[in-house]
């Protein structure tokens, strides 16, 4: 996927302004930013949710490139972009289950009838992709948010797409649920040669799984490995941290 020269104007407020980057296939993209930089709104141009002007354009693995621009594109057998929104919040007491919950989502199928055989199997093939096959009969608000966001990263990939998006995957999650979720990822960008851009506030983690980080306010500020961005006078602007001479912070 290839951005050129994307900006987004709301109610006569510039958004973004003139956002240019790669994403290549089977690499992990980490956007950050403060609140208000404009990651959701960038992920809802990608999805075709937006208007905006500039370009982006599609070349998907073996396919031909096409250029999206009402979300409706799709790169030959695969759907273009799956998206895993911020996770929702479930009541602890909601009885609806996982598999009520994919299969309404999947199938539309109601969920006060009883599920056919047929969508059941197919909702557990689904979440064995991200092994969880236990979760089937759980209820979704007795779900962890490490659990949870495996059901959403299931229901994104129902079909697999060639570029995942995700909207803070991260927040909510402990650090062993961080820790499986990451694990998951770099094992679906191999399997799928899936492309994978996620917003994130947690920068601590970013150099175990993200081969370019960028750091948007607005604009882009700062693109590059996790190191290069971390390190940056623009990381420590951005954030109000003060750097010394030698650019450690202080
Ligand atoms: N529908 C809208 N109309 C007008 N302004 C909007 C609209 N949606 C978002 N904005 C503004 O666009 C800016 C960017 O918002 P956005 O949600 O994209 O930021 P973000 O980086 O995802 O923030 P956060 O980290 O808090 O989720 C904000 O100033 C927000 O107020």
């Amino acid at each position: 996927m290839k951005l050129t020269g994307l900006s987004v104007s709301m109610q006569g407020e510039a958004i973004l302004q003139d956002v240019a980057f790669h994403l290549h296939c089977g690499e992990i993209v980490a956007l950050i930013g403060p609140n208000g930089a404009g990651k959701s709104t960038l992920f809802r141009s990608i999805l075709g949710q937006l208007p905006y002007k500039g370009t982006i354009t599609f070349s998907p693995a073996g396919g031909p490139a096409i250029r999206l621009s009402d979300g409706s594109a799709t790169g030959g057998k695969r759907p273009l972009v799956g998206y895993v929104p911020q996770a929702p919040s479930f009541d602890r007491g909601d009885p609806v289950s996982v598999l009520d919950f994919f299969v309404a989502a999947t199938a539309k199928w109601p969920v006060w009838l009883p599920i056919p055989r047929k969508y059941r199997e197919q909702a557990a093939a689904s979440l064995a992709r991200v092994h969880g096959e236990e979760l089937l009969d759980r209820p979704m608000g007795g779900l962890s948010g490490g659990q949870l966001q495996r059901v959403l990263l299931a229901l994104a990939l129902e079909p697999v797409p060639h570029i995942l998006i995700l909207d803070e995957p991260l927040s909510g999650v402990d650090i062993e649920g961080e820790h499986q979720l990451l694990e998951m990822l770099d094992e679906l960008r191999t399997q799928y040669d899936l492309s994978i851009f996620l917003s994130t506030h947690d920068f601590a983690t970013l150099d175990q799984y993200a081969d370019k980080v960028i750091l948007l306010d607005r604009k882009v500020l700062k693109m590059g490995s996790p190191d290069e961005v971390l390190s940056s006078p623009e990381f420590y602007q951005t954030f109000h941290l003060r750097m010394g001479k030698g650019g450690e912070h202080q």
